[in-house]
């Protein structure tokens, strides 16, 4: 980050400035457009976040070339399509995107393209201004008659015709909600939903709305077309790569594909002899589907307002690779949130060695039912507090799943279901690493696991067990665990060798199997002890063994 703290975003293609003003509010703002890929990598080590339009490619590239500074990248538009989204993931960056601002633009556009292409507008407005021009090129009579061509520009009706919307979410949505008022019959709003064979071969009409996935990638192909009926017509303000591009010129030479209305194409922008560009039953825009004043001013706040949001360290609710918390829910979840983190990491400290684990069961108790409580962000803590003290890997809720994979670590989770008011999230939270052998004999469990639990009291974390050892520490600063015979004396003893080197006590707190038998203290502290001070705890002769845990 630079020197005055603010974080830096660089804007890769143009944005309303409603959404630059927000985001200058927070950030300095770099709008540099036209960037060649090498150009991007260089800056993006520079930078917090990124936001793009269609054009801009998020590859693998430069997400390594960010060297962890980049982490949140903002796409100003819906498909996503553009980013590399496991690479993103990868390295903890968060996607999000601005999926709602642009809608009724890119369905009004696709329902421009649908009835200009039934009605030739575009090739007979291109026809008439060639035939002016001929007329002032060569100072002849005052209209050229020829490219008057009334006959050749006849169209087709859209009455009592069907239309197939094929990816039925915003657009595709909207879309056939105005097509309705065009058409006027119940079967051509799209309401029938009917099998993708179905669509293709009775539709008068296609008008395509999926995004670009390796399912959609070429859905409409050779065999896709040869099902059409003869005299199809289709309307692609999607993604160009869902039509496979050369099948589609064959099927329009063939008659098969009377005419198509494209919005994208495969390689934007298309080269000069792209055969689609130049065939005169197709009409073609420039990825124009989200390009209305309104829409680029209500995308860009829509992005900025996610982007700033995210550089906060707020969840975004757009985001496309992390899951998904809505803000009340994150309030609420707040300090089991950090509870989770610190059972992690307590448990991991107390592996010896540490870099054995590989099998982890996060148990959580709650009153309430299982699908009102949303774990995704707990498991993310724990696995965060688990990874971050053996590795030099940087742990979010982004990537928490992907590096535990990596990492070969399996986490499972289990529910238990308590009776009583379901007002708390939860009652308590159990972290146990299994197969490992502990630096602190004492954290095995009788399962013969090493074993932590903690609850949230008075809206803190607290550690409530350590293998089988009921105690009650808050989860501040840093813990001192010492197994002892239970005797008198032992609180004073501990407590007076670290108040020698002015380590200050925040907490104490004693479990004991039974009186005068052994008993764990937990001991919490504000400072570092130093190593003669701990030698000087475990030279006591009651203290059997004991055990420092940074936090
Ligand atoms: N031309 C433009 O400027 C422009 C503007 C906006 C959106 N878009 C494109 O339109 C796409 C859709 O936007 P949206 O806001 O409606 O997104 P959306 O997520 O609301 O809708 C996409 C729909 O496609 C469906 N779908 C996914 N895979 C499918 C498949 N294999 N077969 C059939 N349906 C499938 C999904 O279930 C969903 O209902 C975007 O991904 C983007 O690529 C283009
Ligand atoms: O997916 C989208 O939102 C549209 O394709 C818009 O793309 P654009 O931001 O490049 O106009």
């Amino acid at each position: 980050m630079s020197m005055d703290a603010k974080p830096t975003v660089l804007v890769a293609e143009k944005l309303g400035q409603a959404g630059l003003d927000l985001l200058k509010d927070f950030a300095n703002v770099d709008c540099s457009y036209n960037l060649s890929p090498e150009e991007l990598c260089t800056k993006i080590s520079l930078c917090d976040a990124l936001i793009v339009r269609s054009a801009t490619k998020v590859s693998r590239e430069v997400f390594e070339s960010s060297g962890g500074r980049l982490k949140v990248v903002g796409r100003a538009g819906v498909g996503i399509d553009n980013v590399d989204l496991g690479a993103a993931t990868e390295h903890g960056c968060l996607v999000v995107n601005a999926p709602t601002a642009n809608t009724v633009a890119a369905a009004e556009h696709g329902i421009a393209l649908l009835t200009a292409m039934a009605r030739n507008v575009a090739q007979a407005d291109a026809s008439i201004k060639a035939g002016l021009y001929s007329v002032q090129l060569l100072y002849v009579c005052r209209l050229n008659f020829g490219k008057w061509l009334r006959n050749k520009y006849v169209g087709v009706s859209l009455v009592g015709k069907t239309l197939a919307v094929m990816g039925f979410g915003k657009v595709g949505t909207e879309v056939a909600r105005r097509a309705k008022g065009l058409a006027d019959r119940a079967h051509a709003i799209g309401v029938d939903l009917v099998s993708f064979d179905e669509a293709i071969s009775t539709a008068d009409f296609l008008s395509l709305h999926m995004p670009l996935t390796p399912a959609t990638s070429k859905i409409l192909n050779d065999e896709n077309f040869s099902k059409m009926k003869k005299g199809v017509r289709i309307v692609n303000v999607a993604r160009g790569g869902v039509i496979d591009e050369d099948a589609l010129v064959r099927a329009l030479d063939a008659g098969i594909v009377a005419q198509a209305a494209l919005d994208v194409f495969t390689v934007e922008p298309p080269p000069q002899d792209n055969k689609l560009v130049q065939h005169e039953n197709v009409t073609v825009t420039p990825h124009l589907g989200a390009s209305t004043m309104e829409a680029q001013e209500g995308v860009a706040i829509e992005i900025a307002e996610a982007v700033v949001g995210a550089l906060r360290g707020e969840l975004a609710s757009t985001a496309v690779n992390a899951p998904m918390v809505p803000a009340e829910v994150l309030t609420e979840l707040k300090p089991y949130v950090t509870l989770g983190e610190k059972l992690g990491r307590l448990a991991v400290q107390l592996v010896a060695g540490g870099s054995g684990v590989k099998s982890v069961k996060v148990t959580y108790t709650s009153a309430r039912a299982p699908d009102d409580l949303d774990t995704r962000l707990l498991r993310a803590m724990v696995t965060k507090g688990l990874i971050e003290p053996i590795s030099s890997v940087f742990v979010n809720l982004v990537n928490a799943d992907f590096t535990a994979k990596q990492r070969g670590i399996r986490i499972t989770e289990e529910r238990v279901i308590l009776d009583g008011s379901p007002e708390k999230p939860l009652q308590s939270i159990q972290v146990q690493i299994a197969n490992v052998e502990s630096r602190f004999a004492s954290a095995i469990s009788e399962s013969g696991k090493v074993s932590v639990e903690g609850k949230v009291k008075d809206g803190l974390p607290h550690l409530t067990k350590v293998g089988a050892f009921e105690v009650d520490v808050s989860l501040e600063g840093n813990i001192i665990l010492c197994r002892q015979v239970d005797q008198p004396g032992m609180i004073g003893t501990v407590g007076s060798i670290l108040g020698e080197e002015n380590v200050n006590v925040s907490f104490m707190s004693v479990g004991r199997t039974a009186p005068r038998k052994q008993a764990i203290m937990a001991i919490g502290v504000d400072e570092q002890p130093s190593k003669s001070v701990l030698k000087r705890i475990g030279e006591i002769p009651a203290v059997e063994e004991f055990v420092f845990l940074d936090l």
